[in-house]
């Protein structure tokens, strides 16, 4: 039993749904604000599900490359604990947003091979923590939530000098091997939680964060 292990609930766009992350025990929950995704939610939407999470939950606005502008209204109304930078945002781009927002940031990596875990040595200067995500598959319309999980024996006994996240393809099915697998103490799953795409699932979120923590049989 791993009661340590922490869990993000990403893309959630319904009050109900935060409450079941909530009620289920996971340490962040996340709000997606990219629009080709079927999580996107608006400024004010996630204004109002943020201001309805309880101390001790970590707020994260996913963003996609994002420019000032649009930065500057999102952390303008949303309170936040986390931006999660899930393009391809440049290290000297990390950190310029850093600053800017005063907000710690988690950087997402894309894994197909063995090769691309060089980008976590990149950012791992930088960032706050990483999120260590399966790279998308060519012609995806969003560079994660696919639903894709990538060959976790490429990080197995791997450890790096700052808090990361798993993520990528992970279910109430699987999340126990993935942390077997990988040593993993953070987990970050968006449609293995979910009945349809940008559906979430309260059942699923509860058996996810147990499972993850071996408080089931799973
Ligand atoms: O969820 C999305 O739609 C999304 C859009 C753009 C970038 C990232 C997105 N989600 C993140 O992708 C990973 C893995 O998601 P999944 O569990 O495989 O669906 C996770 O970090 C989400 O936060």
């Amino acid at each position: 039993m791993s009661t340590d292990i922490r869990v993000k609930i990403c893309g959630l766009t319904a009050a109900a749904d935060v409450a079941a992350a909530v009620a289920a025990g996971a340490a962040y929950v996340g709000f997606v604000f990219f629009e080709k995704s079927p999580r996107h939610v608006a400024v004010d939407t996630a204004r109002t599900l943020a201001l309805d999470v309880p101390p001790g939950v970590a707020k994260v606005a996913l963003t996609v490359d994002a420019d000032n502008a649009a930065l500057d209204a999102l952390t303008g109304r949303v309170p936040l604990d986390f931006l999660q930078l899930h393009g391809e945002e440049s290290p000297a781009r990390v950190a310029e947003i850093k600053a800017r927002y005063g907000l710690p940031v988690m950087k997402a990596i894309g894994v197909a091979e063995a090769a691309d875990l060089a980008q976590i040595d990149v950012y791992a200067g930088v960032a706050d923590q990483l999120l260590i995500d399966a790279k998308p598959p060519p012609g995806a319309t969003r560079p994660g939530g696919n639903a894709l999980a990538f060959d976790w024996r490429l990080i197995e006994g791997r450890d790096w000098p700052l808090p990361w996240l798993l993520a990528g393809g992970l279910t109430p099915g699987n999340v126990a091997q993935a942390v077997a697998r990988t040593g993993a103490r953070q987990l970050d799953v968006s449609s293995g939680v979910e009945r349809a795409p940008g559906v979430k699932d309260a059942k699923l979120i509860r058996t996810f964060i147990d499972n993850a923590r071996g408080l089931t049989d799973a």
